[in-house]
């Protein structure tokens, strides 16, 4: 199996913290891999190099065998923040279009991406109303559009799922479980342990740290336990 991300001993500090140490992972191609970790425990600063937009203090980090940053990797990410980078003044089209001109795509592929992209987060219906008439569910469902786009080999979503309702939830991890299925890789930061259930493989932060990793399955069996909350309750006190 090709790796698709390789993150090898990245540190990362703000002045004289250490947000991140020593973090090393390797996603599969094909894979949905889950970050999960308390709030402050890094994802999202590690999400942010993998998709380029810092640099580590130390170590490397390669997606598709390409060190990053790189301009040309763009095309192949697609990254859903935490928060919406969504123009409020804008319909969603008016969105959908803005972030299809960013990428390589030609006046009738950007139309059926467009289309294509709404209908998935069952939007289609709303592609006129402007983002401030928009839920705050309809605005994460947008923003899940947008990172898929320009059809991206690779999707870093940052809590994709936060802030949304259960049924939305099911609708947006079905998705998830259908692009893996047609052959995307899957990088998800979330802390709500269900969620950590639906990935391939797991890695569990706290402190900047891993302090462990592996499919859900072996990570229960590894703790001699029935849920994930424990194991990262176990994995936690072993660091201690
Ligand atoms: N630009 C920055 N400057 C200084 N400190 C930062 C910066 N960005 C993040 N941090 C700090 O790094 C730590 C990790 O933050 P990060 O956002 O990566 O955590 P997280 O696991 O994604 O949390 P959450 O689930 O709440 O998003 C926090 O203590 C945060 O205050």
């Amino acid at each position: 199996m090709a790796s698709t991300i390789v993150i090898k001993d990245v540190c990362k500090s703000f002045g004289k913290k250490a947000v991140l140490n020593k973090i090393s992972l390797t996603v599969e191609s094909g894979q949905i891999y889950g970050l999960i970790g308390p709030s402050g425990s890094g994802k999202t600063t590690l999400v942010k190099l993998i998709v380029g937009m810092d640099r580590p203090s130390e170590g490397h980090i390669h997606v598709l065998d390409t060190p990053v940053p790189n301009l040309n990797l763009l095309q192949k990410i697609g990254y859903m923040a935490q928060a919406d980078a969504l123009y409020t003044d804008l319909t969603g089209e008016e969105n959908l279009a803005f972030f299809a001109s960013l990428f390589k795509l030609n006046k009738q592929e950007q139309k059926e991406r467009i289309s294509y992209a709404a209908n998935l987060v069952n939007l289609t219906p709303h592609l006129k109303k402007r983002i401030q008439d928009y839920s705050g569910g309809m605005k994460r469902r947008l923003s899940l559009a947008v990172a898929l786009i320009q059809d991206p080999q690779v999707l870093i979503l940052d809590e994709p799922t936060v802030g949304i309702d259960p049924e939305l939830r099911q609708s947006i991890w079905k998705e998830i479980r259908r692009l893996k299925a047609s052959g995307k890789t899957i990088l998800v930061t979330t802390h709500v342990m269900d969620e950590a259930e639906k990935c391939d493989r797991l890695a569990m932060v706290r402190d900047g740290e891993i302090l462990t990793s592996g499919t859900p399955a072996e990570l229960k069996e590894h703790y001699n336990i029935t849920s994930l909350e424990e194991v990262f309750l176990k994995a936690g006190g072993k660091k201690g």
